[in-house]
């Protein structure tokens, strides 16, 4: 007998209602560790919505929220964060008055008070550079260091809060349409990060994503919402063929 793996991230029954518009109805669903869900669907179908009451920006109506077994439906964003819930492309997170590696800086010695008090303790400011270093190599923005982060394209502000997320090191970590507005240049280096991400067998990884060719270059499952019910979770093979995503979403026939 297999013991039962408790998902990292879970969500049972969860609703919000603004007035009398049900925006997200009853969404059920697990998700574990080394998988990449897409969450996909048309316009108002309630994906930015759902991603916001996981990450806390929104209370839920009704239904809650797990992290790792512990209900954090109560809980506001600021400390989901801490826990260990990672949420990037609101470009909310960097700070535009300062530079590249002050914002990534912020979020190591961020982490540091957090997570490991000795190490925010013994740390000093070297050592806090070089951590800083090493996640502005991961996105390609090591040259930009010293750039004021106002100054920067829209794709290079992208990369930048991918490094602040990964510094950050949440074990669940959510992307709202990572490759928007950016340039046909940039789409690769991004892509090529989440591939990163979801390699590492210990992350959970959610993203919300209209283009289908980012869908199937990264989705381990697909999860649909359809005016804020859940119509479809599996494999990608199987939901993009299903009916119910053919008619709702597709509108096209994928082929086989
Ligand atoms: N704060 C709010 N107040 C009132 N209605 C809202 C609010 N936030 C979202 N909604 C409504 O909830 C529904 C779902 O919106 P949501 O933005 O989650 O959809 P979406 O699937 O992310 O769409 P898109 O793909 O266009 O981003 C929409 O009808 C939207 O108008």
């Amino acid at each position: 007998m297999t013991a039962a793996r408790t998902p990292s991230l879970s969500t049972r029954d969860l609703t919000i209602r603004f007035g009398g518009h049900v925006a997200v109805n009853g969404v059920t669903a697990e998700f574990y560790p080394g998988t990449l869900t897409v969450i996909v669907g048309p316009n108002g179908a309630g994906k930015t919505t759902y991603f916001n009451l996981v990450s806390g920006q929104l209370p839920a109506s009704a239904g809650s929220v797990h992290l790792a077994g512990v209900d954090i439906t109560r809980l506001g964003p600021a400390k989901r964060t801490q826990l260990g819930i990672g949420r990037a492309f609101q470009l909310t997170n960097l700070f535009p008055n300062l530079t590249v590696m002050e914002n990534v800086r912020l979020a190591v010695q961020g982490r540091a008070r957090a997570g490991m008090k000795m190490f925010s303790v013994w740390s000093d400011h070297k050592e806090l550079i070089a951590r800083a270093e090493h996640f502005l190599e991961r996105v390609n923005l090591a040259g930009k260091r010293a750039a004021w982060v106002a100054t920067l394209s829209h794709g290079d502000q992208r990369k930048l809060e991918v490094a602040i997320l990964l510094a950050l090191e949440p074990s669940v970590m959510m992307f709202d349409e990572p490759t928007a507005g950016m340039s046909v240049d940039e789409v690769p280096v991004v892509l090529d990060l989440i591939h990163q991400v979801k390699r590492d067998a210990n992350k959970t990884v959610l993203l919300v994503e209209h283009k289908m060719d980012v869908v199937r270059a990264l989705a381990d499952r697909i999860i649909v919402l359809h005016n804020g019910t859940l119509v479809a979770d599996g494999k990608p093979a199987e939901v993009m063929q299903s009916k119910i995503v053919q008619e709702a979403y597709l509108g096209t026939p994928e082929p086989a």
